[in-house]
């Protein structure tokens, strides 16, 4: 079967072209995928579906015509993926499964339909406005660490970092743990340091992510978004515009009163063929 490899600073994906919905994809066969070692190695899988043929977007049909069917790296579904829609873009892009008309470029997702604007090596996706929700905490290393849990489709729970506990340091080889009561269907756990505002923004931060399904990542776009709206809080702001650094480069994200604008690269850096089978017996 084809595939693409691709990434968004730095959270990589296999593409898997499905127009019409007839790879029988299984958790395991995602697992085996994304296997660093056994596989082609990746965070998560998008296959790449007509929202008409897929039973989760055919609703969706009449307002997108693909459906990002989007898998973590352990075989579990997630809601939305910010980066994700991201390197989707820019395939169906690339390969000219749609046309940038101008207007956004409409993509079905778990969490609903999402926009899309590529300008140059950006690529922009215009999702739902976080929902600041509720304290929760996360426990790591013998630390206890408070957070605020944000829902943007998909759970957060964004952990400010107290003074003398180092970003760098954290040793996120393991999962932090979370509430289950606040969290009943997991979380992505991020962990963030407050920076001076750079460039045009409202706010900065620095952050590192642990991803529900698929550990810890060098980016994760909705965690970006939770970010945001979080380091808007406390900037005493309600919209803005916020830089988030991660280990594989800058996301911005700009909050609206309606919506929220994820934006940076979104790059596709191999294509080839792999064999389903041979994954599939070894799974
Ligand atoms: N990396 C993604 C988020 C992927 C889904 C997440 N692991 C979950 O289970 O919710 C992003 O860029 O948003």
């Amino acid at each position: 079967m084809e595939f693409t490899k691709g990434h968004g600073t730095g959270n990589d994906f296999v593409l898997l072209p499905d127009p019409d919905g007839q790879l029988d994809l299984t958790p395991e066969l995602v697992a085996a995928l994304c296997d660093r070692r056994r596989g082609i190695g990746a965070d998560g899988v998008l296959r790449v579906v007509r929202a008409a043929k897929h039973p989760d977007s055919a609703g969706l049909a009449g307002e997108a015509e693909w459906f990002m069917d989007y898998w973590n790296a352990d075989g579990s579904f997630a809601e939305m993926c910010g980066n994700g829609a991201r390197v989707f873009v820019r395939y169906l892009l690339d390969n000219e499964l749609a046309t940038p008309v101008g207007a956004a470029l409409p993509l079905a997702t778990r969490a609903g339909v999402v926009r899309a604007l590529v300008e140059g090596d950006a690529v922009s996706v215009e999702m739902r406005r976080p929902q600041v929700y509720d304290a929760s905490t996360a426990t790591l290393g013998g630390l206890t660490l408070p957070g605020t849990a944000v829902d943007i489709g998909n759970p957060h729970l964004v952990c400010v970092l107290p003074a003398g506990v180092e970003l760098a340091a954290l040793d996120l080889t393991v999962a932090p743990g979370f509430d289950p009561e606040v969290f009943p269907a997991g979380v992505n756990v991020e962990f963030i340091v407050a920076g001076d505002p750079v460039d045009a923004t409202d706010a900065h931060s620095l952050m590192r992510v642990y991803e529900r399904g698929s550990a810890e990542t060098l980016s994760c776009g909705t965690g970006a978004c939770a970010v945001g709206a979080v380091a808007l809080r406390d900037a005493g702001r309600d919209t803005g515009v916020v830089a988030v650094d991660v280990p594989g480069g800058r996301l911005t994200v700009t909050v609206t009163e309606n919506s929220c604008w994820l934006s940076g690269p979104a790059v596709l850096v191999a294509t080839g063929e792999v064999d389903l089978s041979t994954l599939s017996a070894a799974a």
